[in-house]
């Protein structure tokens, strides 16, 4: 029987991706619903290709619109509800989240409840919630697969080892678009330059969060979650080349590590296949090519923001919300233009140190920090 797909932001980086996976499978795959934004051509063209029994957009707007160029095979819904029907959907075996931020949190405790095994892209629902998410996740008993690349690497090394017996995850970081500038050097460094990653083709608002390094402290907390590993037990390696996707060190001092081109296509495929295997549209690693392989431990002075997430993820509570949510917003003003790449930095510090996190947070008192992170950092650039 092929297993039933939903993807939350199919017109995205991963989303589009997941639908290159899934037409190179027929036989194992179909799509039961899409969720996307705003751009209603590219979805449109998805659900002539892939005849999804429903599809969300974000506003009625856009809905009536969609609605009027397709026939009726495709049920097309809108808006916080739509994406939550979609997130439900009962032909869905797998959810694939795909949206960006912790707009994805309720999406995913919706699929979750609904008792549909989550492919998870969307990190920022880990960083903003982890502890929710991941004790309803264990009550429903549905599996939280990774997709992001290092922790996909990280579940596959960890395949049959004893949790107990890893001495530590090895986060791999390329160090962005800015890794080889000084800090000096990023002062006025625009936004094409920071969107220009060295190895990976992604959405706008993860390649900044690359150079910036919140991605990797965002990644951190992620395999926190994921694998209840504590923090000092997580370690970040710059590695430029983007070819070791993450290791897995344990007690007897041996490494695994899992190794491929950067090409997401893999691990948007194993979530999809686990535990199996399928052969993979992405390029094979041509080892007579690579020339090297380089690492270098990180300097937390050039890259201050992954010092403070893993800080936030000690303390705990809300205080990788805020973390989060300031960041979202920061990289939102920079990508329009309004503030510079290095006040990120600032209104993520300021939003840290104002906040006073409260422990064990509720979803109301989560929503609440978020809110209160996004009116601060607009309040603050705008004074
Ligand atoms: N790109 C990558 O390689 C990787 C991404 N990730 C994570 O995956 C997630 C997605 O990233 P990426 O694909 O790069 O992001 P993109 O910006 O490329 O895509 C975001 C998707 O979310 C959709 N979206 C935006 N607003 C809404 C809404 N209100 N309701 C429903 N859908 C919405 C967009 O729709 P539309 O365009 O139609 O408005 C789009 O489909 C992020 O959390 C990121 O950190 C993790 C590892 C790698
Ligand atoms: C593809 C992927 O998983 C991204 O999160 C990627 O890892 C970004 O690379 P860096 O954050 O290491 O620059
Ligand atoms: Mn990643």
């Amino acid at each position: 029987m092929k297993k039933r797909i939903a993807i939350l932001g199919s017109t995205g980086s991963i989303g589009t991706q997941t639908l290159d996976v899934i037409k190179h499978h027929p036989e194992q795959f179909e799509v039961a619903a899409l969720a996307a934004g705003s751009n209603i051509d590219l979805l449109e063209s998805q659900i002539f290709t892939f005849k999804p029994k429903l599809v969300s957009v974000a506003t009625k707007e856009l809905a009536d619109r969609l609605a009027a160029r397709i026939g009726f095979g495709t049920r097309v819904v809108y808006g916080d509800e739509g994406i939550l029907e979609a997130a439900a959907h009962h032909e869905a075996d797998v959810v694939v989240t795909a949206m960006v931020g912790s707009q994805g949190l309720r999406p995913t405790l919706a699929a979750i409840e609904s008792g549909k095994h989550i492919g998870l892209a969307n990190k920022e629902t880990l960083v903003s919630a982890g502890h929710i998410v991941t004790e309803k996740a264990r009550k429903h008993q549905v599996d939280l697969i990774p997709v992001d690349s290092e922790h996909s690497a990280i579940f596959q090394c960890l395949n049959g080892e004893k949790r107990e017996q890893i001495r530590k995850l090895i986060v791999t970081a390329s160090g962005g678009s800015f890794r080889d500038r000084s800090r000096d050097e990023l002062k006025d460094v625009t936004v094409e330059d920071a969107l220009k990653h060295p190895n990976w083709s992604m959405g706008a608002k993860i390649t900044i969060d690359s150079a910036t390094l919140v991605n990797k402290g965002l990644e951190v907390i992620e395999a926190h979650w994921l694998f209840g590993i504590p923090y000092e037990q997580i370690e970040v390696v710059i590695h430029p080349e983007s070819i070791i996707h993450s290791m897995v060190e344990f007690q007897d001092h041996s490494i695994m590590a899992q190794l491929g081109n950067p090409d997401m296509r893999v691990p948007i495929q194993y979530a999809l296949t686990y535990p199996n295997r399928l052969p993979s549209p992405s390029a094979p690693l041509q080892f007579g090519q690579l020339r090297s392989l380089n690492f270098k431990s990180v300097d937390y002075d050039r890259f201050p923001c992954l010092r403070w997430a893993i800080e936030c993820g000690k303390q705990g509570g809300t205080a990788t919300t805020v973390f989060n949510a300031a960041n979202e917003a920061a990289v939102g003003l920079f990508l329009d233009r309004r503030i510079s790449f290095l006040e990120i930095e600032s209104y993520i510090e300021q939003a840290i140190t104002e906040h006073h996190s409260i422990p064990n947070p509720s979803l109301e008192e989560i929503a609440e920090a978020d809110r209160w992170a996004r009116a601060s950092v607009l309040k603050w650039s705008q004074a």
